[in-house]
């Protein structure tokens, strides 16, 4: 089954051949860097909604530093196994998860766990940028402040300048700190929300489909970020476009109805995947 998709991928979901895609793959491969130690754990995980079992007992060893990719067709599950990495599955009446979840060893479910704490340390940015109806500097200092992570103004609005230097995004919001988020474009708004997330000093951020609403440029500059901020954080995308999985990932999971089919270096998934469900939806034959 050994063959290379990557430069297919590049071409055909960009509209144009690889060597004129603004989506060209980095010159560095990031799918063959190394990774950190396993930072979360699951363990037979199933998702139930009311009586309709969404996910079956999904099992990965997710790396930090590095950015892990969660494909599949529409419907497989992908956002439903996100969501339960940092609880947000709990904010929905009729959803329930079983199976065991861990962070750096600690079991995120456990009742003593505050999961309003846990989604600081695994932050999520969403498919539609959501920044607060609030000041471009007010959307960063929000979280810092509410949990107490400065003593001072001063110490405030360097955390603020810092989060959004990570982002990417100072250098074009520095002078308009005040003006209101929502003026911003989608992808520099996308920027900020990574900022506000960076801006609590996450350990994990989980980014669902965070380009898929954004143009090629703006996907390109957010590509780039993710591909820094795995140096210092557990990175986790679902994600509908491959080239961006092959692009950006180090790992790969790929779903199919609510089922962990292969999970695997990067390389290996769309090189030489194991399982004919994997290597039919890379290659397009269903999805
Ligand atoms: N809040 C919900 N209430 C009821 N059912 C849900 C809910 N969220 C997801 N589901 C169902 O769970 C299954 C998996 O959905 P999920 O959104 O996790 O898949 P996905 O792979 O992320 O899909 P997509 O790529 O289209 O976003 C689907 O059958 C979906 O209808």
């Amino acid at each position: 089954m050994r063959f290379n998709l990557f430069r297919q991928l590049d071409g055909a979901e960009s509209g144009g051949t690889a060597a004129t895609s603004p989506l060209l793959a980095p010159p560095h491969a990031a799918h063959q860097e190394p990774t950190g130690p396993i930072k979360i754990q699951t363990r037979d995980v199933s998702v139930f909604y009311g009586d309709k079992q969404a996910l079956f007992d999904v099992s990965v060893d997710i790396p930090d530093k590095a950015v892990t990719a969660f494909i599949g067709p529409s419907g497989c599950g992908k956002s439903s196994f996100l969501r339960c990495l940092n609880r947000m599955n709990d904010t929905i009446p009729i959803a329930r998860v079983k199976g065991s979840i861990r962070m750096d060893g600690e079991d995120i479910y456990d009742k003593a766990l505050d999961p309003v704490l846990l989604r600081a340390r695994v932050g999520m940015v969403f498919q539609k940028p959501n920044p607060f109806p609030k000041s471009i500097f007010e959307n960063v200092a929000y979280g810092p402040r509410i949990h107490g992570l400065t003593e001072n103004k001063t110490e405030l609005a360097d955390r603020v300048e810092q989060s959004l230097k990570r982002a990417g995004l100072w250098a074009e919001v520095a002078d308009r700190l005040d003006a209101a988020a929502t003026g911003l474009s989608g992808g520099q708004q996308q920027r900020l929300v990574i900022a506000r997330a960076i801006a609590v000093e996450p350990e994990v951020i989980l980014m669902d489909e965070p380009c898929s609403a954004l143009d090629p440029i703006a996907t390109a500059k957010i590509e780039e970020l993710m591909d820094e901020l795995r140096e210092e954080y557990c990175l986790v995308i679902v994600t509908h476009s491959m080239a961006q999985a092959a692009r950006v990932s180090q790992r790969t999971a790929f779903f199919h109805m609510g089922e962990l089919v292969e999970f695997d270096d990067t390389e290996t998934i769309f090189q030489n995947p194991r399982d004919k469900r994997t290597l039919d939806y890379i290659t397009g034959r269903f999805g």
